[in-house]
This record gives C-alpha cells, sequence and structure tokens, in this order.
C-alpha cells in the first residue's frame, strides 16, 4: 500500500465533491490508507469568458490533472466522465467508472414549473449547444442565452433575474445537496444527456499496478459497460465541443440499448437513432449507431462545421 493515495482535483464544489466522495470510499474499502486531495486550477477554470474550443476545448478541464498524474505528483485523477475527452494521453488509462448519479437534465426556475410553463419570449440559459438545439426544437419561441460558471454561479444568475429558467444537470445538483432547485427532471426523450453525464471516473498511470489494485473496488460494471458504449459512439463521430452530440445508455437485462442525437450548431437539423443489442457488444454497439448516424447525415454536418471553424462551445458550459 503506498503511504498515501494522492487525487488530483479541480477547485469547484462540485470537483471538490467528487474527489472528497472517492476518497471516502477509498477509505471505507481500505482502513489505514491515508488519501488526501491535490487541487488545481484548470485553465477551463481561469478562462470563463473566451470560446473554450478556440483556446484547447473540451480537455481544458482535465488536462492539468493529467499532467500532475504523469509528472507524479498526484496518483488518481477524478473527473466527471462528460468532461474527458475520448482520447487519453499516452500512459494514463481510466479503469474506473464509479456508478451513475442521476443523468438527466433538470428543469431549473424560480418561477415556472415546467418547461411548457414557459411564455413565449422566455430567456433560458445554458451554454451547453446540446440543450440549446433540443430546447429549441421543442421550444423554437424560446430565447436561449448563454450561461456559463459553477453550479452556485449558474444559480445565482438565474435568482438575480438575468434568466427565467436554465437546464443544468441534476447529478451536479444532487451531489451539492441542491436537489430542491430541480423543478422537473428533463426525460431523455426532452433532453438526450451528454455522454458520460452523472458519472465519475478515475484515471491513473497504467504502469501503476498498486494503485489501480487500491481503486479498482469502486468501479460500477454496469455503468462501465454503459460509458464503454457511449465512449465509442463519441469516437467515431468525433465532434469535438462544437457540434451538438448526446449519447445515453441503459441496461436492460443483459441487454443495452443507446440513444444518440447530433444536432446542427444552428439549429436544424437535429439527428437522432437508438440501437438495442447484447451488453457484451457495448463498444460495437455505440460505433454502429454512430456510422449509421454519419450516414444519415451527421458526416455533413460535422465537416460544415469543421470547414466553418465556427467559434467553439464547452462541451455542457462546463466549469461544473
Ligand atoms: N459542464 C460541467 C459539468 N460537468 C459535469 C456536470 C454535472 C455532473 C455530471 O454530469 O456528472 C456539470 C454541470 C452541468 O452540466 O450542469
Amino acid at each position: 500500500m503506498p503511504a498515501t493515495l494522492r487525487i488530483a482535483t479541480r477547485k469547484s464544489p462540485l470537483a471538490l465533491w467528487q474527489a472528497e466522495h472517492v476518497a471516502a470510499r477509498l477509505r471505507a474499502a481500505h482502513p489505514g490508507l491515508a488519501v488526501e486531495l491535490v487541487t488545481m486550477t484548470t485553465q477551463g477554470d481561469r478562462i470563463l469568458d473566451a470560446p473554450l474550443a478556440r483556446i484547447g476545448g473540451k480537455g481544458l478541464f482535465v488536462k492539468e490533472l493529467e499532467r500532475a498524474l504523469l509528472d507524479g505528483r498526484a496518483d488518481i485523477a477524478v473527473h466527471s466522465m462528460k468532461d474527458v475527452p475520448v482520447e487519453l494521453p499516452e500512459g494514463l488509462h481510466l479503469p474506473v467508472i464509479l456508478e451513475r448519479e442521476d443523468p438527466r437534465d433538470a428543469f431549473v426556475s424560480p418561477r415556472y414549473a415546467d418547461l411548457a410553463s414557459l411564455p413565449p419570449g422566455a430567456r433560458v440559459g445554458t451554454s451547453s449547444l446540446r440543450r440549446q438545439v433540443q430546447l429549441r426544437a421543442r421550444r423554437p419561441d424560446l430565447v436561449v442565452e448563454s450561461l456559463r460558471g459553477n453550479v452556485g454561479t449558474r444559480l445565482a444568475r438565474l435568482d438575480a433575474g438575468d434568466f427565467d429558467a436554465a437546464i443544468l444537470a441534476c447529478a451536479g445538483l444532487r451531489r451539492l445537496g441542491l436537489a430542491g432547485r430541480i423543478r422537473r427532471p428533463l426525460t431523455v426523450e426532452e433532453s438526450l444527456p451528454a455522454i458520460g453525464q452523472g458519472a465519475i471516473g478515475i484515471e491513473c498511470r497504467r504502469d501503476d499496478a498498486a494503485t489501480l489494485a487500491l481503486v479498482s473496488v469502486l468501479d460500477h460494471g454496469p455503468t462501465h459497460t454503459c460509458l464503454a458504449a457511449e465512449r465509442a459512439l463519441n469516437a467515431v463521430l468525433g465532434g469535438g465541443c462544437q457540434v451538438p452530440i448526446g449519447g445515453h445508455a441503459v441496461l436492460e437485462g443483459e441487454t443495452l440499448h443507446l440513444r444518440a442525437l447530433v444536432g446542427h450548431p444552428d439549429g436544424e437539423p437535429v439527428l437522432q437513432d437508438a440501437i438495442r443489442g447484447p451488453a457484451a457488444q457495448a463498444e460495437a454497439l455505440g460505433r454502429a449507431l454512430a456510422e449509421r448516424l454519419l450516414a444519415a447525415g451527421a458526416r455533413e454536418i460535422l465537416e460544415a462545421v469543421h470547414r466553418a471553424g465556427l467559434p467553439g462551445h464547452p462541451p455542457d458550459g462546463a466549469a461544473g
């Protein structure tokens, strides 16, 4: 057993909650193990106004934690899986995925009970392209505006009256003890979640067998299988953060059901499809669904976005 297991984490309240949760579970699983947090501010936390894709995109929140792993300043990094890019740096892997919290998006509003109650022209805050296109498809009369920052920052702006409603992840609100702010969870049919939403992952060095032996007990097989399908889908689509992409898998016994969405950043078209098959073939199902979406028009969307070099957005409003 190492003298102390060091966890690299961002400093946002949600990131700290997740790291403390992993620390507590590791201490419970291995009595006598010392666990400590190594906190760091990532580039994604520092730069709150620039279009994130231009300065490094989706990986901004994880890169500095990964550098700490590679430099030996930390043994594991704890991530919200929806912020983790498909490609990991050489020498690192993600062997552990914890059991998923509520994966749905949440409708949050001080005044309105749900999406249907919003009057025409109501202002809804979200910086996630994925949330924006699904919102626009359902309610083209709403005004969707950018809302970034930590969960607390976003709620404060909502409460200050900058918006009539906001869409946030149920998981983040629940973990921070803010479940009371969820007016209504959006069904996955109303708002298909981001790939990995609600799941926490543990990244570590491939050559560190001692650490792997300690953290493996936290892996949740069914969530891991669902994430394998979602991330395989994402790897084939390779959309980065300038294209609205959603993906969500559930297990029904030994059968995996994966839904996916690819939208044009301008709002149209929005392509959706789903696939069902043996859980043992999770990754192949993810790749197959991605190929079907590409053939159905996603390829044209991805190519158009890359050609245009549109200013980017964080994967989901970012900054957790
Ligand atoms: N974009 C940042 C982020 N990363 C993970 C979560 C929520 C928790 C999760 O999905 O595990 C959030 C906040 C949000 O989207 O409202």
